[in-house]
């Protein structure tokens, strides 16, 4: 199946940087998030990626402009019904993302794909929402998004041959790098990552160091590009523990369990970088 226009749901830092590349890529893309403020701010930001681009040398000022000119706000999920492929990308959670297929499903032709940037959760529950579950996929990109290669493609159970072919082509198109992995709980990225994040935030709970020590260490000795908890606020600490929960219920084995000190800063509204303060304090 031939993709042209895409759909990405939620504007947030996962959300506009798949919408970026995608328009970078070529193809017509909808915006779409139910708060107003919060889909302006996400083209905004793609605006100023954009700008430095064009600054750096790396990009021209009409590629710029051709690039914005692909991208068109949504406030509506009906405007699904114009295009080939959704790429879901709201908060980390099973009932707000299983709403989102259903209504999709919905609104969404017949041919469209239905993709999810679940960093953890099933995509088979999430399929099993729809009457398209073949037509189902996990898409799950990496953060900052026009940077990082790797895209993690997971199938349901129920996914088709030809949704993963043409996912995995449309992946190739971005200019990013296509990874299979099966449906099981974080996937590989995060089954890795988070037990890691989730430690080094149990390190700084039991005072064994400060939080700029933890990343020091994971920096200058395991020549990390980020220490730990620098990644848990950029990466957002409700997310790292949306995932660790999932990893938790997953699996059933107390080593994934949360440590109490990420649940009291989300519970505080400390989520990292995107809301000014996390393990570190921004702005
Ligand atoms: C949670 C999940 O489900 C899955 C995940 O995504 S887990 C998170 C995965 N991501 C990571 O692990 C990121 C780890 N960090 C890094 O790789 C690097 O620190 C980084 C690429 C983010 C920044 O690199 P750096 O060398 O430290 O900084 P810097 O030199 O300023 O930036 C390098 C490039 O990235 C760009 N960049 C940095 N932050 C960016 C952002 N938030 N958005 C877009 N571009 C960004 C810079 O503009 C720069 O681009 P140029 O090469 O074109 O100049
Ligand atoms: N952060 C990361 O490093 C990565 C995250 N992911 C995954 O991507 C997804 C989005 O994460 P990220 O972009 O970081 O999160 P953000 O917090 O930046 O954005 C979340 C988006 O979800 C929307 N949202 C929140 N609650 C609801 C709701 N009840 N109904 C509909 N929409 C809602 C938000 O809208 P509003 O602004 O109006 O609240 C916002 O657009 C998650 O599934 C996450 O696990 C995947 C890879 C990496």
């Amino acid at each position: 199946m031939s993709i042209k226009n895409v759909m990405v749901i939620g504007a947030g830092q996962m959300g506009a940087g798949i919408a970026q590349v995608c328009a970078q890529s070529g193809f017509e893309v909808l915006l779409h998030d139910m708060n107003e403020e919060a889909l302006q701010k996400g083209l905004k930001n793609i605006e100023k990626l954009l700008a430095r681009n064009v600054e750096k040398g790396k990009m021209s000022a009409e590629d710029k402009s051709v690039t914005m000119n692909r991208l068109s706000p949504s406030s509506d999920l009906k405007d699904a019904a114009a295009c080939d492929l959704v790429i879901e990308a709201v908060v980390e959670n099973m009932d707000v993302k299983t709403n989102i297929f259903r209504e999709l499903d919905q609104y969404a032709p017949k041919h469209a794909i239905l993709a999810s940037n679940t960093s953890s959760l099933p995509i088979t529950e999430i399929a099993a929402a729809t009457d398209r579950p073949d037509q189902v996929i996990g898409m799950h990109f990496m953060n900052p998004v026009p940077i990082m290669k790797l895209v993690e493609i997971i199938r349901g159970l129920q996914t088709s041959e030809e949704t993963y072919e043409s996912i995995k082509a449309m992946t190739d198109e971005l200019n990013k790098t296509p990874v299979e992995v099966k449906d099981f709980p974080g996937f590989v990225s995060n089954r890795i990552l988070m037990p890691m994040i989730n430690e080094a935030i149990y390190t700084v709970y039991e005072g064994v160091a400060s939080p700029e020590d933890v990343d020091r260490v994971m920096k200058l000795g395991m020549n990390h590009p980020m220490g730990p908890l620098t990644l848990a606020d950029f990466i957002g600490l409700d997310t790292c523990l949306y995932i660790m929960e999932v990893l938790h219920e997953g699996f059933g084995d107390s080593k994934y369990r949360p440590c109490p000190l990420l649940r009291q800063y989300v519970k505080a509204g400390w989520l990292g970088k995107k809301s000014g303060r996390g393990f570190y304090q921004y702005n």
